[in-house]
C-alpha cells in the first residue's frame, strides 16, 4: 500500500459511512436483537425444564407427605413418571397435593343432597341422609346438608358452574345419590346434560372444580343385574365418571354401591361416615383424599389420576398446541416430540357404534305393563290407545266431553290414540304416572303407519266391545260405533293421549290414513318440536299445548327436556300464526293453581298476539293423584274452581280486548270446568241461514273431507258448522239437555242451569 492510498483511506472510510450507513445501523442493531433473544430463550427453557421435573417429584409424593415441598425439591434432575396402571381406589386416606383450591376451601363446606327417585326408595335414603349429616354442633365448619331433587331442579343452575349464591369462604360439597333405570328417565337426560356439557366447547372443561368435592352412591339391584358389567349400578358409575371430568377430578370420597334387595344400609352407612369425615377434612383444609375405610364396596371406577391428567392434557394442550405443533415441525425440541399428542375432550368423543334401535315400549318393559294396567292398549313398539271416560258415558247416555259441546265431537264415536308414547315434556300434571319414555329425539325403532292404524282401531273396537255388557249402554249407540255401514264406527281420532303425536316420523302418513276413512283429527302437540309442526299435513283441528305464559313458568309447569325450550316453544307460536288461515288452530291452556294462573293473563294474552290463534280453550287441571303430581309438589290444592277458571278467562278477554284483539267467550263446559273464547272476527257471524250473529264453534265435518279430497286451498271458514247450541253457550252450562247428567254413584243430577 502506497502513501498517498494510506492517506486517502479516512475520507474512504467516511464516503462509505455516509454512502452505507443506514444499511449498517439496521444490521448493528438486528445483529443486537438476535443476541438479547437467544439469551432470553435459553433461560426460559432452563426454568420450563425445572418446573417440570418439579411436577414429575410432585406425582410421586409418598402417602400423607405434605406436599408443598421444600425449595430444594424443586431440582432439574428428571425422574420418570411410573407407567399408569388401572387403579383399585383403596379406601386408605392418602393426601394429595395441596393446590390454590383446597387451601380456599378452609372454611365451610355447604353439602348438597341430589337425589332421584321413580319409586321412591332413594327419595326416602336421601332424606335420611341428609338427616344423618345434619349438624349437632352448631359451631361445626360443614353446614347443613340442602336436599335437591334432580327431576325438580334446573340443571344449569348446578351443572354448568357450581352455585353461586354462597357465603364467602364457604364452598359447595356435592352428594349425589341416585338409582339406576335401563328404561328411559330423567336420568337419562341427567346423564346427557353432564356429557354435553363436558363436550360444550363453550363451557370450561372443568366447569365444576370450585366444588369443595363430591361423591356418588348408587342404588341398584343385584337380583337382576348382579355384576355392574350386567348394568349394577351403571348410571351411577357413569354420574361419578363425568362428575369426576366437570369437576377437574375432585372426586373426594369413592364411589359408593348399595343393592336393594341386599345389603344397601350397610353400604350406605359406611359411605355415609365417610362422606361426613371428608367433609370435615375440607372445612378443615385438609384438601381431598381418595378414600377412607370402609367405602362401601367402592367400584373400581375409573382411574382418578387419569381423568386429572386428561384435565390437564386439555388445559395444556390449548394454551400450547400451536407452540408444539411449530416446534414439531422444526423439530428442534426433543422433550417435545415425546410429549403425548394433545387431545381434546372438548371436541372429541371415543368412536363408539350405534346400537340398534329399540322398541319404545317393549312388551317385557315396567313401562308396558304399567300402562296396560292404566287401560292402555299398546299398539306396536310405540303407539297407544285408550277408551276414555266420555266415550263410555256417551255410550251409555251420560254426557259427552266438551268437544261435544264446543265442536260438534260425538264422544262415543272417538277414539283416543296416539303414535309416540314418548314426549319430550314431563309436566307437573301428566297422568302418566312418571314411567313413559322421554327423549329429545326419536331413537327408536319406527313402526309403519298401516301397522299403527290397524292396531288403533283393533285395541278401540275390542275396548268398546267390553262395554257391551255393560249397564245403561245405549243400544243405538253402541250399534252407531260397531256399526260398518257409512257414517259409523270410529269418526274422530284425538291424537292426544299421552306423548307427542308429532314426534313419530310418519305421522302425515297416518293422518292421510286416518282422513281416508273419514275420521277427523284433532291433533295436540306440546310447542316443542318447530320443524314437525311446519311439515305437518293439514289436521281437523290443530292444538298447542300453551301451559305457561313465560319462560320460567313453562319450565317449571311442563319441566321440557330440551335446553332450547322457549325459543322452540316461540317458533312454535309463530308457526302457528302462520297457519292460522289454513288450519283451525287452537290454544289449550291447562290452569294449575299456584302454577301458572296468578298474574299470568297479560302474559297469555301476549301469546294470544303472537300465534292468533282461531280459539282458546282454558281448562282446569285434572288432578290425577300419582307420585308424579305429588312429587311435582301437586295436590288437590292446585285444582281451580270454576269460579276461579272463569274469572281468570274474563281477566284474558279484558286483557286481550286490551290489545285490540277481538276475543269473546264462546261455550263453556262448566262439568269439564273448561270455557272457550273465541276469535269474534271469524267465528261470530250469522247463520248460514241468516238469522243475527252468533257463536259458530261447531264444526262441519263433510265439508271438511270435501276440502280436503277437493284438493284446492282451504281454511277453516270453509267448513265452520252450524251455530253453537244455546246450551253450550256461556251462563248455560254446555250440558246437552238431551242426556242425563249423573253423579259419581251413578244416581241422576237435576242439571242447574
Ligand atoms: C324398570 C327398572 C329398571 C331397572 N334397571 C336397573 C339397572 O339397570 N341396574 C340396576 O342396578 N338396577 C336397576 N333397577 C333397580 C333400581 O335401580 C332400584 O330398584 C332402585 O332402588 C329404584 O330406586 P327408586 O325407588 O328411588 O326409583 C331397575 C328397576 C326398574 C323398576
Ligand atoms: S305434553 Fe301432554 S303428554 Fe306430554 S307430558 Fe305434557 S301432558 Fe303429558
Amino acid at each position: 500500500m502506497d502513501y498517498r492510498t494510506i492517506v486517502d483511506l479516512p475520507g474512504e472510510l467516511l464516503y462509505l459511512w455516509h454512502a452505507h450507513r443506514t444499511e449498517v445501523v439496521l444490521t448493528g442493531g438486528i445483529l443486537v436483537a438476535i443476541v438479547r433473544l437467544a439469551l432470553y430463550w435459553r433461560s426460559r427453557k432452563t426454568a420450563q425444564l425445572a418446573r417440570h421435573a418439579l411436577s414429575l417429584e410432585t406425582k410421586q409424593v409418598p402417602e400423607n407427605v405434605t406436599l408443598l415441598k421444600p425449595p430444594e425439591a424443586s431440582s432439574t434432575k428428571r425422574k420418570v413418571s411410573p407407567p399408569s396402571a388401572p387403579k383399585r381406589v383403596t379406601g386408605r386416606r392418602k393426601t394429595r397435593p395441596q393446590d390454590a383450591h383446597s387451601e380456599a376451601v378452609v372454611g365451610k363446606v355447604q353439602p348438597v343432597i341430589f337425589y332421584y327417585t321413580l319409586g321412591g326408595t332413594t327419595k326416602s335414603y336421601a332424606e335420611k341422609l341428609a338427616s344423618a349429616l345434619k349438624q349437632t354442633d352448631s359451631s361445626s365448619s360443614v353446614l347443613d346438608p340442602q336436599l335437591r331433587d334432580l327431576a325438580q331442579i334446573d340443571y344449569d343452575d348446578y351443572f354448568i358452574s357450581a352455585p353461586k349464591d354462597v357465603e364467602p369462604r364457604t364452598s359447595f360439597f356435592y352428594i349425589i345419590v341416585l338409582p339406576t333405570y335401563n328404561i328411559d328417565t330423567e336420568l337419562s337426560n341427567f346423564l346427557s346434560h353432564l356429557e354435553e356439557t363436558h363436550h360444550d366447547f363453550r363451557i370450561d372443561t372443568a366447569p365444576l372444580s370450585a366444588l369443595a368435592g363430591y361423591s356418588v352412591f348408587g342404588f341398584g339391584d343385584q337380583q337382576e343385574w348382579p355384576t355392574e358389567q350386567e348394568g349394577f349400578c351403571s348410571q351411577a358409575v357413569e354420574v361419578d365418571k363425568w362428575m369426576a371430568r366437570l369437576t377437574g377430578g375432585r372426586r373426594a370420597f369413592p364411589l359408593g354401591m348399595g343393592d336393594v334387595s341386599g345389603n344397601v344400609e350397610l353400604r350406605l352407612a359406611e359411605w355415609a361416615r365417610g362422606v361426613g369425615a371428608i367433609m370435615g377434612d375440607l372445612a378443615n383444609g385438609q384438601g381431598l383424599g381418595e378414600g377412607v375405610l370402609g367405602s362401601g364396596g367402592a367400584a373400581e371406577s375409573a382411574d382418578e389420576a387419569d381423568e386429572v391428567d386428561d384435565m390437564n392434557v386439555v388445559a395444556s394442550a390449548k394454551a400450547s398446541r400451536k407452540t408444539r405443533l411449530t416446534k414439531r415441525s422444526t423439530g428442534d425440541d426433543l422433550e417435545d416430540l415425546k410429549a403425548p399428542i394433545p387431545f381434546d375432550f372438548t371436541t372429541s368423543k371415543s368412536p363408539s357404534i350405534a346400537p340398534p334401535p329399540r322398541a319404545m315400549v317393549p312388551p317385557t318393559s315396567p313401562t308396558y305393563s304399567s300402562l296396560t294396567k292404566q287401560g292402555y292398549t299398546i299398539v306396536g313398539t310405540h303407539s297407544g290407545v285408550k277408551i276414555c271416560r266420555w266415550t263410555k258415558s256417551a255410550l251409555r247416555g251420560r254426557g259427552s266431553c266438551y268437544k261435544y259441546s264446543f265442536y260438534g265431537i260425538a264422544s262415543h264415536l272417538c277414539m283416543e290414540a296416539t303414535p309416540s308414547l314418548s314426549c319430550s315434556n314431563k309436566c307437573v300434571f301428566c297422568w302418566r304416572h312418571g314411567t313413559n319414555p322421554v327423549g329429545t329425539t326419536w331413537r327408536w325403532e319406527v313402526d309403519p303407519p298401516d301397522l299403527v292404524f290397524a292396531g288403533m282401531k283393533e285395541g278401540h273396537y275390542k275396548k268398546i266391545k267390553m262395554m257391551k255388557g255393560v249397564p245403561g249402554v245405549r243400544a243405538e249407540r253402541y250399534a252407531e260405533v260397531m256399526g260398518t255401514a257409512a257414517g259409523q264406527g270410529i269418526r274422530h281420532c284425538a291424537l292426544s293421549l299421552v306423548g307427542e303425536p308429532i314426534f313419530y316420523p310418519h305421522i302425515n302418513e297416518l293422518l292421510a290414513l286416518l282422513h281416508k276413512e273419514h275420521i277427523s283429527t284433532f291433533l295436540v302437540c306440546n310447542a316443542q318440536h318447530p320443524d314437525q309442526l311446519a311439515a305437518l299435513a293439514p289436521v281437523t283441528q290443530l292444538y298447542v299445548s300453551i301451559d305457561a305464559s313465560n319462560k320460567d313458568s313453562l319450565r317449571r309447569i311442563d319441566r321440557p327436556l330440551h335446553r332450547d325450550f322457549w325459543e322452540r316453544f316461540q317458533r312454535c307460536m309463530d308457526i302457528l300464526r302462520s297457519k292460522r288461515f289454513t288450519q283451525r288452530t287452537v290454544f289449550r291452556l291447562t290452569l294449575v293453581k299456584g302454577f301458572n294462573i296468578e298474574e299470568e293473563a297479560e302474559g297469555y294474552a301476549d301469546l294470544v298476539q303472537r300465534a292468533l290463534p282461531g280459539f282458546v280453550e282454558v281448562k282446569g287441571v285434572t288432578y290425577c293423584g300419582t307420585s308424579t303430581a305429588a312429587g311435582a309438589g301437586l295436590s288437590m290444592q292446585n285444582v281451580p274452581f270454576y269460579e276461579e277458571v272463569t274469572a281468570f278467562v274474563l281477566s284474558l278477554e279484558a286483557a286481550l280486548q286490551r290489545r285490540g284483539l277481538d276475543y269473546g267467550i264462546a261455550a263453556e263446559h262448566a262439568h269439564s270446568c273448561c270455557i272457550l273464547l273465541a276469535d269474534r272476527t271469524r267465528f261470530f257471524r250469522p247463520a248460514k241461514d241468516g238469522g243475527p250473529e252468533r257463536w259458530h264453534t261447531l264444526i262441519d265435518y263433510p265439508a271438511f273431507f270435501r276440502c280436503l279430497e277437493g284438493g284446492e286451498t282451504f281454511g277453516p271458514e270453509d267448513y265452520i258448522g252450524p251455530p253453537t247450541a244455546e246450551w253450550a253457550s256461556f251462563g248455560n252450562g254446555g250440558f246437552d239437555p238431551r242426556d242425563e247428567r249423573v253423579d259419581r254413584k251413578g244416581r241422576v243430577k237435576v242439571v242447574e242451569r
